[in-house]
């Protein structure tokens, strides 16, 4: 280990520090005439670089260029302008040691007590699809150095990365200085921000300017990072005596964890789960489409019929009447805005939560008179998730999401009479829809709206009587999808028991043969998908 051995005896206490010198080189530079004054009105000196001294000297505030420092100019298009040991010798002293203290005064290098920096905006810059010239130029160099410089010499120097901290820094000032618990936090602010930072680039050259493999090889980089900021203390987690907290991270598209909410009762754990699973099944459809969510599955799901005049409250109305008794306390996502009409009919129901790109005026008046319901509307830039992850002991688990979706056209028929245009309609949307279904899944469908569902079973016999008991007379006559193979006819035959006209599943079982059999013997229309739609 290089540096000084640790010997108390030599350190100083330190705890308020008076700022008698303050370095200011920010890219944002709002608030820095606000800054300054307080700065000035404390007797501070500020020390600054080019663009944020002008922003300083225009506001009528003195500034002493840090070239005067260095005794150097700006250099390189300004990749060097404070990385100087003038500088970070100013920044690094600890000044709770004597011998430092002595070193700076031979040196003849001022020490800072309060570093204001904030970074080059490259993660916006990338966002904004720079060119990777651009987004090189925006790899902040210096900034970072001085705020990790700063942020460990906190004994001594106070720094600040964003201009949220400046009311608190500004009050500080105001008292005489920062305590040393004012630094440490401080400093933890500020590693958090760098290691944010280099999170951002180490991301986009691994993704974009550098891939560690093809894309045909494999679409995951061979490194991942996220930095993740807590929004929320949950009340508790899935159960009460479980502690929980919702966290969201800037790196990735926003979602449910950064959805507004409207109105209602704060969201729980067991709310976000349910709501992110309503928005992934609602999402899936370019048609004004409804679901509702009961412990992550679908109790209902629909789309709008053709020329309904409300078609959302359309979609809603009829992805209710799939399980009435199971949606009393659902939560339910719509991929349009909700109306008045789809507000009144959701107002007459018992429902934990309600989530939709946005609320029509009257929809909101209407549904905020009822106290229970939490209502929230998707953030700008809300698009469904691309890749999902997931948590295993000692790892994480990563997959595309279940996004690509083989149309009718690419079905093969393997018995029975062609489907005719509505059926085969009602067939994809079964299709689409028992994909939001926790496997094993069966889903019956007519006319666009789910009518039975069978979810979560770990045989497929009884995701099929699950469904045609729910569907109860509704199953005489409708279309049915099955998420994975038929291992055996046993599952077909209570579909056809229950009077299933039509069966869409991937094929590919061992006794395929023996199911298109039962199909064919029971005349009715069976397509092969080719590919599954496993949900767990
Ligand atoms: N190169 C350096 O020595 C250097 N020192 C500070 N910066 C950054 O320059 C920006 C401020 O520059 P200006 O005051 O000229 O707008 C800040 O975002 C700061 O993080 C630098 N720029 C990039 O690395």
């Amino acid at each position: 280990m290089s540096g000084p051995t640790h010997d108390p005896s030599l350190y100083r206490e330190r705890d308020l520090v008076p700022v008698r010198r303050a370095l200011l080189s920010v890219s944002d530079k709002r608030r820095i005439p606000e800054l300054a004054a307080a700065l000035a009105e404390a007797g501070a000196e500020i020390v600054s670089t080019g663009s944020t001294a002008q922003t300083i000297r225009d506001a009528g505030f003195p500034v002493t260029d840090v070239a005067s420092v260095t005794g150097a100019r700006e250099m390189l298009d300004g990749r060097v302008k404070t990385l100087h040991p003038s500088v970070h010798a100013g920044l690094l002293a600890d000044l709770r040691l004597e011998h430092h203290e002595r070193e700076l005064a031979d040196l003849d290098i001022e020490p800072f007590e309060l570093v204001v920096v904030n970074l080059y905006p490259f993660a916006a810059t990338v966002a904004a699809g720079a060119s990777e010239f651009d987004a090189v130029e925006q790899i902040d160099i210096g900034g970072p150095a001085m705020v990790r410089a700063s942020a460990k010499n906190h004994a001594n120097v106070a720094i600040v990365v964003s201009p949220d901290g400046y009311d608190d820094i500004m009050g500080a000032l105001a008292a005489g200085g920062t305590t040393l618990a004012q630094r440490k936090a401080l400093a933890r602010e500020a590693f958090r921000h760098t290691a944010a930072y280099d999170v951002a680039v180490a991301s986009w050259l691994g993704s974009v300017v550098a891939p560690d493999q093809a894309a045909d090889e494999s679409p995951f980089p061979a490194w991942v990072a996220g930095t993740w900021t807590k929004q929320a203390d949950l009340r508790y987690g899935e159960n009460s005596h479980q502690a929980a907290a919702l966290f969201a991270s800037e790196g990735i598209r926003p979602g449910i964890a950064q959805a507004v909410q409207l109105h209602g009762k704060e969201m729980s754990y067991n709310n976000y789960v349910d709501a992110d699973a309503a928005v992934r099944a609602a999402f899936d459809f370019d048609e004004p489409a409804v679901a509702i969510i009961k412990h992550a599955n679908p109790c209902g799901i629909a789309i709008a019929s053709p020329g309904a005049s409300d078609p959302i409250a359309d979609a809603h109305r009829r992805a209710h009447e799939c399980d009435p008794v199971s949606a009393f306390g659902g939560v339910i996502a719509a991929n349009r805005p909700v109306t008045r009409a789809m507000a009144e009919t959701v107002a007459e129901i018992f429902t934990e939560v309600l989530v939709a790109p946005a609320f029509d005026a009257e929809a909101v008046e209407l549904l905020t008179a009822k106290k229970n319901i939490r209502l929230l509307t998707l953030p700008e830039g809300f698009a469904p998730t691309e890749v999902e992850i997931r948590q295993v002991s000692g790892g994480l688990l990563m997959q595309q999401a279940d996004r690509h979706f083989a149309p009718a056209s690419e079905w093969t028929l393997v018995t029975g009479e062609p489907a005719d245009a509505a059926t085969l309609a009602d067939l994809e949307f079964a299709w689409r829809a028992v994909r939001a279904v926790k496997s094993n899944a069966i889903l019956l469908a007519s006319g666009g709206a789910s009518v039975g569902v069978g979810m979560g079973q770990v045989n497929r016999v009884d995701s099929c009587r699950l469904a045609v008991e729910r569907a109860g007379e509704r199953a005489a006559g409708a279309v049915s999808a099955s998420d994975a193979f038929f291992p055996f006819a046993d599952g077909l035959q209570m579909l056809i028991d229950g009077g299933v006209r039509a069966v869409v599943q991937p094929g590919g079982s061992v006794r395929d043969e023996e199911v298109v059999e039962a199909a064919r013997a029971a005349g009715i229309t069976m397509y092969f998908t080719g590919e599954r739609h496993f949900f767990h």
